[in-house]
């Protein structure tokens, strides 16, 4: 009982309850992405050492299984957002949402959300946080949240924009 209550919880608030999804989270170095996922597996923060070698790590809540390729010390920076994007249309990720976390808010020099939309290029490109229609939706869903992992503030509105467009 406990389980299923820590299940529903966690889904609930994420907009992921009784939902199927596959989420990947990937990021530059030191981006946070180990902490959130901890966040999301433990429910708290967990320091944890800088990833010095490729790898991945996975665990599954209810049908929602979240991976982190945490490319760490060996990432490739032109592995940029318009690689992923795959803007020519070639790839298997042609229509899968991409939410966009912008981390680490609580800092004083944290770039602000229009300056990040502007260095990732997607100023006036991205869906709206509003509730669209996703079966009208033709094209990739994107958006961007800024969020405080630390704080515990911004990544749940971002999941829940992400719930949407995931059956
Ligand atoms: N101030 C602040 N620090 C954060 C936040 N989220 C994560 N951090 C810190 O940022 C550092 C890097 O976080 P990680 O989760 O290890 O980052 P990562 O993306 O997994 O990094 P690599 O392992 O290098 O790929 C850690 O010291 C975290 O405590 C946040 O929201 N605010």
């Amino acid at each position: 009982m406990f389980l299923v209550d820590w299940f529903y919880g966690i889904l609930a608030s994420l907009g992921l309850w009784n939902k199927a999804a596959k989420i990947c989270f990937l990021g530059l170095d030191n981006a946070g992405k180990t902490t959130l996922l901890n966040m999301l597996r433990y429910g708290d923060l967990r320091q944890s050492e800088p990833t010095q070698q490729p790898n991945s790590d996975e665990f599954s809540i209810g049908s929602v299984n979240f991976t982190a390729f945490d490319l760490g010390g060996a990432s490739d920076r032109s592995q940029n957002l318009e690689g992923l994007l795959c803007q020519g249309g070639c790839c298997s990720l042609h229509k899968v949402p991409f939410l966009i976390l912008g981390n680490k808010i609580d800092i004083d020099y944290a770039a602000s959300e229009d300056e990040l939309r502007y260095h990732l290029g997607l100023t006036n490109f991205t869906t709206g946080k509003g509730n669209e229609n996703p079966s009208d939706y033709n094209a990739r869903p994107i958006e961007v949240f800024m969020c405080s992992i630390a704080r515990k503030m911004g990544y749940g509105e971002g999941f829940r924009w992400l719930s949407q467009y995931i059956e």
